[in-house]
């Protein structure tokens, strides 16, 4: 037997995950716009909608209906509060010109300034950001931050480009957006594709046009400009400590727990990193050309210099080829979708042997991929709790900026693993209170206080 085989084995002892995956036959319920993957698309110029859209409005239909809201409500929840498309023209280093679509999105301000990244890649469309805007909205409240949510988006893969030419990208899609923007209305921060430098010219752009500095802008700076100890680390360690929760749930330890992780950007690298210290056994990565595997562990420093010289996890001598559906389907404790969006779908969802799913990235799992996940008793930690670590610290730094006074790392750390426990704990309180998945849990929190902030404002009646 493999020492995969003997964790695995170990768990199996262990109490189980039954309670915490809520009942299956309601996770499968026909919501509106629910059965994403049979009615979506991803060709924006149909009259169907996209596939993360499509997601997005049958999670909140499904929030509505546990909830009891009445359609106007709903209706309220599910329309994003401000939208702005820009055409983003780029003079390339050779001299042509491209011109790139860009978004941005306020899904929702009920509870305070739109929060939420600024994503570059090819796949970025309007339904796209929606969707994210959306998740923003629930995220922020299941954490309880005071904010909205909110995201924006170039369709450019930021690999193409010279970082002089992502620069002038950058620039010019933040002047395009400028009238939504700032300290007190919506706040960016990095998303797939984007990084801190990313941020800093966001900020210089936005803070030369208002005539004097103003980090509170953006989140997710470098610490020279106003950024906040542990804000690289945040989503990850976030993840970490949610699926800490999630263990801890069934009487399990992350000591020795299988952990299999796709993606090995900002989240899932860091993730790898954290959950080896903590004490589990990597034993899969993966990133867009394809992943490693070893099942005795991966040795993730090792690896981390191989990725610095080649840019990829492929090729990595300590460890085994292995494609990205594999992945999906190793037996492990804990998979961590910590890449693109939909990867867990109808094809995919019927071969994951992992126990728990932890989704560090935003949407990796369709609706009809979560029915069958919870069918087969396999826990879903969700996107809007298991990622929400990396908005929490960032709602650090902002405050940390408009207080202009700084917190040591000790005391972010401990914040963070506060926050990211304690909503844990609330969100597996009413799935087990109620019988429902955890990400029925936390959408119902989520929803339910946007929704409070609605009728104490008097937006609705
Ligand atoms: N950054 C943050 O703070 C937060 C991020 N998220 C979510 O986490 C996810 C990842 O974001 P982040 O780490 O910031 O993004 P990055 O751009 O830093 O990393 C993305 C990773 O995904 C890999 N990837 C891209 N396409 C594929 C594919 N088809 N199959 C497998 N892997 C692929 C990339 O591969 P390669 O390295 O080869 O390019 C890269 O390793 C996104 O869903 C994002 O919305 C959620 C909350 C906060
Ligand atoms: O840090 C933030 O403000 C938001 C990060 C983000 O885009 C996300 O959580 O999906």
């Amino acid at each position: 037997m493999s020492t995969q085989q003997t964790a695995a084995t170990d768990h199996d002892t262990a109490a189980s995950t039954d309670d915490l995956t809520g009942d299956a036959a309601r996770t499968g319920r026909a919501a509106p716009a629910a059965s994403a993957e049979s009615t979506a698309t991803s060709h924006p110029s149909t009259a169907q909608i996209s596939v993360p859209w499509a997601n997005a409005l049958g999670q909140l239909a499904g929030a509505v209906e546990i909830l009891g809201y009445e359609e106007g409500l709903h209706e309220m929840l599910a329309t994003p509060r401000r939208e702005i498309n820009v055409a983003v023209p780029l003079r390339r280093d050779d001299g042509r010109v491209e011109l790139f679509k860009g978004f941005r999105v306020q899904h929702n301000v009920s509870r305070g300034p739109g929060k939420g990244g600024l994503r570059f890649h090819p796949s970025v469309d309007a339904d796209e950001v929606r969707a994210l805007a959306m998740l923003m909205t629930w995220k922020c409240a299941v954490v309880d931050l005071p904010y909205g949510g909110a995201k924006g988006g170039v369709g450019i893969d930021p690999q193409q480009y010279s970082e002089r030419e992502l620069e002038r990208v950058t620039r010019r899609y933040t002047s395009e957006i400028m009238p939504m923007i700032g300290p007190e209305r919506d706040i960016m921060a990095p998303d797939m594709g984007t990084n801190e430098q990313t941020m800093a010219w966001v900020m210089d752009t936005y803070s030369v046009s208002q005539g004097y500095t103003i980090p509170g802008v953006v989140t997710g700076k470098p610490l020279a400009v106003g950024g906040s100890l542990g804000r690289a680390t945040a989503t990850s360690r976030g993840v970490v400590h949610v699926t800490i929760s999630a263990l801890a749930e069934v009487g399990e330890t992350l000591t020795g727990a299988t952990v299999a992780i796709q993606g090995f950007g900002k989240v899932g690298a860091h993730a790898a990193s954290i959950f080896a210290e903590e004490g589990a056994r990597v034993v899969a990565v993966s990133d867009q050309f394809g992943g490693v595997h070893n099942a005795a562990g991966i040795d993730v420093p090792r690896l981390l210099d191989h990725v610095a010289a080649t840019g990829s996890v492929v090729g990595f001598d300590g460890a085994d080829p292995l494609g990205n559906d594999a992945l999906l389907a190793l037996e492990v404790d804990v998979l961590v979708p910590a890449a693109i969006d939909g990867v867990l779908d109808s094809r995919t969802a019927p071969s994951v042997r992992a126990r728990f799913v932890v989704e560090g990235a935003n949407g990796p799992t369709t609706s009809e991929a979560d029915a069958i996940l919870a069918e087969k008793g396999v826990v879903v930690v969700p996107d809007i709790l298991a990622n929400a670590g990396g908005v929490v610290v960032s709602y650090f730094e902002w405050v940390q900026s408009n207080q202009t006074y700084w917190w040591d790392a000790n005391e972010i750390e401990q914040k963070l693993a506060d926050r990211m426990h304690s909503a844990f704990r609330e969100v597996a309180a009413t799935s087990r209170a109620q019988g429902i998945t955890l990400r029925d849990a936390a959408l119902v929190i989520g929803v339910r206080r946007v929704a409070e902030a609605h009728q104490i404002r008097g937006l609705y009646p």
